[in-house]
């Protein structure tokens, strides 16, 4: 009898226990929870553990944060989860943090699963701030800064003339031409090689391994990113380890391939000059593995195709719908160039209104809409009297940025204009002139190594568009959406008709003939 009163008493004392530490832990999570929101800038409630994360839209999450910035402000704060994150609205916002403290301001939020666990801590784009990003940006420093990018210009001309023949003879799929003619830019200028096709091997199995990667980084699809301490379970318990783990086999088979190929090739004296063979040399100089080198050279697959083809057919979009501003910069080029002979490199300073246009083509519909990959803090910080936490992960949001109409009044209006002076639209401030608008290519020490490139490709491909087609809506009753962009961190237009007219038979002799003239000189990347 007295030992079923104790062992009841005993039960119900470590019932009770338990139930006081469950709620003291309750209590001590909303009170923990409440403190760190007060500090942080303002920004909309959310709950306990999981912070804001059931009200951020997992399609297009851009277009929420900019509501919320409208909302609450420049810099507003949310969770993910237990992770403070912060989303800048203006330009302002992100020159102070992101590039005035880049020390601070420069690393990325930890990719459990798609950086570390799939890619081993080598792929770049993920890397936190550290010696290897380091590394990482000096191999795209050396390969694509200004000056070397200029001396890819030869590959992305011939390029460019392929793709006037291609919009020449066949129009109707001039979304296909245009991504054939950023994948080869891209596999040419990285491994020497060009590429006739998107559905050639080597772009289908590097896409391939960039969409598994990103499907990894689906925010709350795997535990182990909201707790990461289920990494010291012993790793065969660790069951979300298993398809990643495999997928990084193939993907180090496919990219010491591609570097074994260029290899052979240097050492043969056939390869052209590109990023992987300038890499392979300075190697050791830079203190990096073969394996390093295979990983960081493959980076354009994911940032560098999408992102340069979206920008076209953003500005097609574009013209589908602004005729007036197609036919101003058309009256520019005639004007300078003439119909018998295509745009070139060195007319550039000659086209302020076309270099206009692609400015606002970007500022428009910026395809990085998210920024980017995001940055993270890696100290405390404080900005405008609200506190920073470090290990805060923060988006730019680019989409949001453009259509601050502090920075650019009457943002949803597209009007080239605005970046030529005395425009009523004009922004007096020096980082969004005409020729120093880099905000589309993000931020600080993480800016965007390939913008010198892709500005190069967006102004070539543009101007000789312009010099030599019309862009017209196929139904000019029906126009395509310019809200219909796809899903995913880069956002670019969905497939929209569009009818493309060459401008006169001058124009048709020149696009043929120069065709015809720069076949011999793109077998040198075959
Ligand atoms: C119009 C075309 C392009 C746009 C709009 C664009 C935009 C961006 C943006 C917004 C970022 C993130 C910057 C940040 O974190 O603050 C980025 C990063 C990056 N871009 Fe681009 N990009 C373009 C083309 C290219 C090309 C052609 C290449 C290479 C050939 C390239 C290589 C990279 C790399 C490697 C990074 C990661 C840098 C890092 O994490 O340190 N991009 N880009």
């Amino acid at each position: 009898m007295l030992r079923s009163v104790l062992d009841n008493l005993r039960g119900n004392l470590v019932l009770s226990t338990s139930l006081v530490l469950l709620i003291t832990y309750v209590v001590y999570t909303f009170i923990d929870y409440a403190a760190r929101r007060r500090k942080m800038p303002p920004g909309p409630r959310g709950v306990p553990w999981i912070g804001n994360r059931h009200q951020v839209p997992s399609i297009k999450p851009w277009r929420k944060f900019a509501q919320w910035n409208r909302e609450y402000g420049p810099v507003t704060s949310l969770f993910l989860g237990r992770t403070p994150v912060i989303v800048l609205g203006t330009a302002q916002a992100a020159w102070d943090l992101l590039e005035k403290r880049s020390d601070i301001y420069s690393s990325r939020p930890r990719f459990i699963m798609a950086g570390e666990i799939l890619s081993d801590n080598m792929r770049g784009l993920m890397m936190p701030a550290g010696e290897n990003w380091r590394k990482f940006r000096r191999v795209y420093h050396n390969g694509f800064h200004s000056r070397k990018a200029d001396t890819y210009r030869d590959i992305q001309s011939l390029e460019s003339k392929l793709l006037m023949f291609q919009l020449l003879h066949d129009p109707q799929n001039f979304e296909k031409h245009i991504q054939r003619y950023a994948a080869s830019v891209v596999v040419s200028v990285v491994y020497g090689k060009r590429i006739d096709s998107v559905d050639e091997w080597i772009v289908k199995e590097n896409m391939d391994a960039m969409s598994y990667m990103t499907s990894l980084n689906i925010p709350g699809k795997y535990i182990v990113e909201t707790w990461p301490w289920l990494l010291n379970l012993p790793k065969s318990l660790q069951w979300f380890r298993r398809m990643p783990e495999i997928r990084r086999q193939r993907d180090i088979k496919l990219l010491t391939h591609l570097l074994g190929d260029v290899k052979t090739r240097v050492e043969a004296g056939t390869c052209p000059p590109c990023l992987a063979a300038d890499a392979l040399e300075n190697r050791e100089k830079m203190g990096i593995s073969e394996l390093q080198v295979a990983y960081t050279v493959s980076s354009p697959f994911g940032a560098g195709i999408e992102t340069t083809a979206g920008t076209t057919l953003v500005f097609i979009l574009a013209m589908l719908h602004h005729p007036e501003e197609m036919r101003k910069a058309q009256a520019e080029i005639d004007k300078v160039i003439g119909q018998d002979r295509m745009p070139e490199w060195n007319d550039v300073d000659s086209l302020p209104y076309v270099r206009a246009v692609i400015n606002e083509a970007m500022r428009w519909r910026p395809v990085a809409a998210l920024g980017g990959s995001p940055h993270a803090s890696t100290s405390d910080d404080e900005y405008n009297g609200m506190f920073i936490p470090k290990g805060t992960t923060v988006f730019a949001n680019l989409d949001g940025i453009m259509r601050d109409p502090g920075t650019f009044p009457n943002p949803d209006a597209f009007v080239p204009g605005r970046w030529l002076p005395g425009h009523p639209l004009a922004s007096s401030h020096p980082r969004l002139q005409l020729d120093t608008f880099d905000l589309p290519f993000g931020f600080g020490r993480r800016i965007c190594p390939g913008q010198h490139l892709a500005g190069n490709s967006v102004f070539i491909n543009v101007t000789r568009m312009l010099w030599a087609y019309n862009f017209e809506p196929v139904d000019n009753d029906n126009l395509p959406d310019t809200w219909a962009f796809t899903n995913g961190s880069n956002s670019w237009p969905q497939s929209f008709p569009a009818k493309i007219t060459v401008r006169s038979q001058l124009v048709q002799d020149t696009v043929e003939r120069e065709w015809e003239a720069a076949k011999e000189a793109l077998g040198r990347w075959q």
